[in-house]
């Protein structure tokens, strides 16, 4: 139901996101359904922000100014009701990008928390050390994922082999996705935009929209794999963004496996 709306729809996304990852955010976005508008400059953030299905704010390559324009962005996203997502790109690894992604956390109100387990770690101070066996990183991100949702108000989605998506109370794991997801750079960022593409159609359920996208995503890299493993990972990049542009709603109903905790 929900991907034939984002379909339907076809909710415009203002994304401030990093250098490297932007032609294939955009591409990705175009894939699934929805519209992706890059904007950056002081002069116009608000007034798209405000206008947009949901706005998308990640601090891969930040500048301080960029930073300050990600505020103004995200406080007239949410005087406009118009939900919020954040994706602390490295947090944890510098200072800088700790304090900055805290700075946004502050003075916005953020609809999502999108990140890696190190990352949504180093926001919340937990000792970043969640690599290892399966029981032992989902056992990890499930306390980590309902911590920050309950420290930031927002759903969080800690992304890694099993997905956690939690609003605080509700956890939910999503045990779908391909390794080959974490060889083509910024799926997680790309993530964050197909997340927004979901929320903006379906604003009073983000949790619910969150686990949608997330398994859609997961699927989506699954059946990319299925038909690249004999050629590799350039060709899979490729035939990921096929798969968010072909799946249908049965297919991922059918292969989706979520685990409500
Ligand atoms: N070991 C794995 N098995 C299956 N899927 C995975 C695995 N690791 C990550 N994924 C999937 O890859 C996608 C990106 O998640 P990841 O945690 O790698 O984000 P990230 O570290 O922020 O990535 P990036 O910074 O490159 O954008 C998610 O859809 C996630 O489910
Ligand atoms: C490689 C890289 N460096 C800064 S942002 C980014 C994209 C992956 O998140
Ligand atoms: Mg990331």
């Amino acid at each position: 139901m929900l991907l034939t709306k984002v379909r339907n729809e076809n909710p415009l996304i203002h994304c401030m996101t990093n250098v490297v990852v932007t032609n294939f955010t955009a591409n990705g976005l175009l894939a699934l359904g929805a519209s992706p508008v890059m904007a950056y400059a002081n002069e116009e953030v608000a007034e798209l922000a405000s206008v947009a299905g949901a706005l998308l704010l990640n601090i891969g390559t930040l500048s301080k100014e960029q930073i300050d324009n990600m505020i103004i962005a995200g406080q007239a996203a949410n005087r406009a009701g118009v939900p919020v997502i954040l994706d602390p790109v490295g947090a944890g690894a510098t200072p800088f990008r700790t304090n900055m992604s805290k700075r946004i956390l502050n003075q916005v109100e953020v609809s999502i928390l999108r990140g890696n387990a190190g990352e949504i770690a180093s926001l919340i101070g937990v000792e970043a050390s969640v690599k290892g066996v399966d029981g032992a990183i989902s056992g990890d991100n499930v306390a980590l994922a309902k911590q920050a949702a309950m420290e930031f108000n927002c759903v969080s989605v800690v992304t890694g082999e099993v997905d956690i998506i939690s609003d605080g109370t509700i956890v939910h794991a999503i045990h779908n996705g391909h390794p080959w997801l974490t060889k083509v750079v910024g799926t997680g960022c790309l993530l964050g935009a197909v997340i927004g593409a979901f929320v903006a159609v379906w604003k009073h359920n983000l949790a619910e929209a969150a686990v949608y996208a997330v398994s859609y995503y997961g699927v989506a890299g699954e059946a990319a794999f299925a038909r690249t493993q004999e050629e590799g990972i350039g060709s899979f990049q490729q035939a990921f963004l096929n798969e968010l542009h072909l799946l249908t709603e049965e297919t991922v109903e059918r292969k989706r496996r979520i685990k409500a905790l």
